[in-house]
C-alpha cells in the first residue's frame, strides 16, 4: 500500500453523541433480508438509531448464494445521496457493497464534500456463498477510499486483499495485517475473527496511530445463521460510537448484541442455507413487541371497567337518602365511624406508598395525601361523631368550615379548621369507638397486604378508587343529578356533602389518575394487569362499603 493514502490529519467535525443518531448506509440491496441495506436497517434500529438507505446495487439472492447483480445507473446514487444530505443531518455513515470502481467514485466524492463525523467502512468483496460483490478492478479504487473512514471492518480474507497479503492464517498474524492497514489509511481497523478455524471468534480493534489493539474475545457460537453478521457488525458500531462517542464501547456493545442476535438466528427459519441472524432478538424477549396504552387510554379503559360498580354505587339506598336528606342520623353516623377506621389506616397505605415512591413528586404527593387524610378529614369526622353538625346537633346545620378539606386523602395548605381534633385524645377516642364492621375490614385488608406486598406501582393503582370515586360522586351531587335536594343549603347533610365536591379534593384526584395511568402506561403487561385488578378490587370494596351503612341498621 503507498504512503499517499495514508489518512490526512482529520480535520472533520469531532463526532457528537447523540440519543438518537441518524445513520445512513450506503449498501447494496439483500431482497431475503440478511445482508446489505435490510440488515443495516434492521441493525440500526435494533441499536437504538434512525436508519437511512442509499442503495448501490441490487442484487438477486438469498440465504444460499447470489444469483445475480444489477448496479442502477451512479448518477441516481449521488441523487440519493444529495437528497439525504440536503435535509438530514447525517451523524454517522455505513458503507458496504460498493459493486464497482464508477460507484466508489461516486461515494468518494460525496464523503469529501459533506463531511460526516463518522464513517464506518465495510469492504464488502465477496459474499460467504463466494460470489463477488465488488469487481476484481475495484479494489485498488477501494484502497483509496480507505483513508476517508475512520473504521475500517474487513473480514481475514477482505483484510488480506487491503495489505496485500495472503490471508492470515493465524490470529496474531491478522492482527499485524490490520496495523498495516491501520497505518497506511490512519483509520482504526477492527479484525474480525468470523472465518477462523477453531472454538473461538475473537475481533480486534486495531490503531496504529495511537499504537493500541484492543482484543474482544468470545467463544464461537454454534449457528449456520451467519449471512450479514459483517453488514450488521458494521452497522451497530457506526450507530453506537455515533451514540457514544467511543470507539472501544461502540464495538463492545455491538459485538454484544450480534452474539445475541447470533444465538437466535436459527428461530427465525430464514432460507435453507446460511440464515440471518435475529436482529430484534433482544429487544423483542426484553421489551415485547405489543404497544402499550398511554396514560389517556388507561384512565378511559379503567374508569369504564368499573361502570357496573359505579352503577351499583349510584343505586345504594344510602347514597340516595344522602343525596335527598331523607338518610337517618343513626346510619350516618355508623357510616362516619366506619369511615374514620378506614381513614386512619388508608392514611397509613398512603403513607407507605410514600416511602416506596421512586421519585420525590411521588413521595409528596402521597404523603401529602396521608396528612390531608388525617387532619382535614378525620377531623371533620371527629366533628360529626361528637354531635357538632348534623341533624339534632343545633348547629344550623350549613356548611362547616371544614368542609374545605376533601374527602379520602385530600391535601390540606393550612391548619384544620375544624373544632374537633383527633390529636386530641378524648376526640379520638370517639372517633375509633365504633369496631370494625366487615366491609372495613375487608377493605382494609387489601389495602394493607398491598403494601406490605411492596410493589409501589400496585399500591397506587389501589388507593386510586378512594379519590376518584369520591371525587365524581361529589362532582354529580353537587350537579343536581341525584335530585336538587342536595343543592339545598337546608339539607341535612350539607356540609358533609361539600366535602365531596371540595375543588382541592378534585385537583388532588386528577393528580393521582394522572400518576396512576402513567405509571401503569410504563408498566410490563404483566404489572400493569397487576394494577388494575388492585384498582378494580378498591373499586369493588368501595360499594361495599357505602353498603354496610344500610345493610347492618
Ligand atoms: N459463529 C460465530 N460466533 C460468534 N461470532 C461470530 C460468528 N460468526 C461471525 N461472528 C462475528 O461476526 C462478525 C462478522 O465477522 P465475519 O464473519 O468475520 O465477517 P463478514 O460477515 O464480513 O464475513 C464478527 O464480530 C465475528 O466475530
Ligand atoms: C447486498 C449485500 N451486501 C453485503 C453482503 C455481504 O454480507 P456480509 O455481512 O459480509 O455477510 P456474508 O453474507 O458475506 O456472511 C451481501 N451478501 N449482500
Amino acid at each position: 500500500m503507498s504512503a499517499d493514502v495514508r489518512r490526512a490529519p482529520h480535520t472533520r467535525a469531532v463526532p457528537r453523541v447523540r440519543r438518537v443518531p441518524r445513520v445512513l448506509s450506503i449498501a447494496g440491496s439483500d431482497p431475503s433480508g440478511g445482508a446489505g441495506i435490510q440488515a443495516d436497517l434492521k441493525s440500526i434500529a435494533a441499536v437504538g438509531g434512525y436508519g437511512m438507505s442509499a442503495i448501490t446495487a441490487l442484487t438477486a439472492q438469498n440465504t444460499r448464494g447470489v444469483r445475480g447483480v444489477h448496479v442502477p445507473p451512479s448518477a441516481f446514487l449521488a441523487e440519493q445521496l444529495d437528497a439525504v444530505a440536503d435535509d438530514i443531518t447525517v451523524d454517522a455513515v455505513k458503507i458496504g457493497m460498493l459493486a464497482n470502481a464508477e460507484v466508489i467514485g461516486v461515494v468518494a466524492g460525496w464523503l469529501r464534500r459533506i463531511e460526516p463525523p463518522i464513517v464506518v467502512l465495510d469492504p464488502v468483496m465477496v459474499a460467504t456463498s463466494g460470489d463477488r460483490l465488488l469487481d476484481a478492478d475495484a479494489e485498488a479504487a477501494l484502497r483509496d477510499l480507505l483513508p476517508l473512514a475512520d473504521l475500517i471492518t474487513p473480514n481475514l480474507l477482505e483484510l488480506a486483499v487491503l495489505a496485500g497479503a495472503e490471508r492470515a492464517s493465524t490470529w496474531p498474524d491478522a492482527i499485524a495485517q490490520a496495523e498495516a492497514v491501520s497505518s497506511a489509511t490512519g483509520a482504526r481497523v477492527l479484525a474480525k475473527g468470523g472465518h477462523l478455524d477453531g472454538a473461538d471468534a475473537p475481533d480486534a480493534l486495531v490503531h496504529a496511530a495511537s499504537g493500541t489493539v484492543v482484543s474482544f474475545g468470545g467463544a464461537r457460537i454454534a449457528t449456520t445463521a451467519t449471512h450479514g453478521t459483517g453488514c450488521s457488525l458494521s452497522s451497530a458500531i457506526a450507530t453506537l460510537q455515533a451514540e457514544l462517542g467511543d470507539w472501544e464501547a461502540a464495538v463492545g456493545e455491538a459485538r454484544r448484541w450480534l452474539r445475541e442476535s447470533l444465538r437466535h438466528g436459527a428461530s427465525l427459519e430464514v432460507g435453507g442455507g446460511h440464515g440471518p441472524v435475529s436482529h430484534f432478538a433482544g429487544l423483542w424477549s426484553r421489551g415485547g413487541v405489543r404497544t402499550a396504552p398511554t396514560p389517556d387510554e388507561i384512565e378511559s379503559e379503567w374508569w369504564a371497567g368499573i361502570a357496573d360498580v359505579r352503577a351499583a354505587i349510584d343505586d345504594l339506598p344510602f347514597i340516595r337518602g344522602l343525596a335527598d336528606g331523607t338518610l337517618a342520623r343513626e346510619p350516618f353516623l355508623g357510616y362516619l365511624a366506619q369511615d374514620a377506621l378506614y381513614l386512619r389506616d388508608y392514611a397509613r397505605v398512603l403513607a407507605e406508598a410514600s416511602r416506596l415512591a421512586p421519585d420525590a413528586a411521588g413521595q409528596a404527593f402521597w404523603a401529602n395525601s396521608a396528612h390531608g387524610s388525617l387532619v382535614g378529614e378525620l377531623e371533620l369526622h371527629a366533628d360529626w361523631l361528637a354531635g357538632a353538625h348534623g341533624p339534632g346537633a343545633g348547629d344550623g346545620e350549613g356548611p362547616i368550615d371544614g368542609g374545605r378539606t376533601g374527602t379520602h386523602g385530600t391535601s390540606v395548605d393550612g391548619p384544620a379548621a375544624s373544632a374537633a381534633s383527633v390529636a386530641d385524645p378524648l376526640h379520638a377516642a370517639a372517633t375509633f369507638a365504633a369496631e370494625p364492621d366487615a366491609a372495613t375490614t375487608a377493605y382494609l385488608d387489601h389495602l394493607l397486604a398491598t403494601a406490605a406486598r411492596g410493589d409501589y406501582a400496585v399500591l397506587a393503582a389501589a388507593v386510586l378508587p378512594c379519590f376518584w370515586i369520591y371525587v365524581d360522586l361529589g362532582e354529580r351531587l353537587a350537579a343536581g343529578e341525584f335530585g336538587a335536594q342536595a343543592l339545598d343549603p337546608g339539607h341535612p347533610y350539607a356540609s358533609w356533602l361539600a366535602t365531596y365536591s371540595d375543588p382541592a379534593f378534585a385537583h388532588a384526584t386528577r393528580e393521582a389518575i394522572g400518576l396512576v395511568t402513567r405509571l401503569a402506561a410504563d408498566a410490563t403487561p404483566e404489572r400493569r394487569a397487576a394494577m388494575h385488578r388492585a384498582f378494580r378490587i378498591s373499586s369493588e370494596h368501595e360499594r361495599a362499603f357505602f353498603a354496610a351503612p344500610l345493610a347492618l341498621h
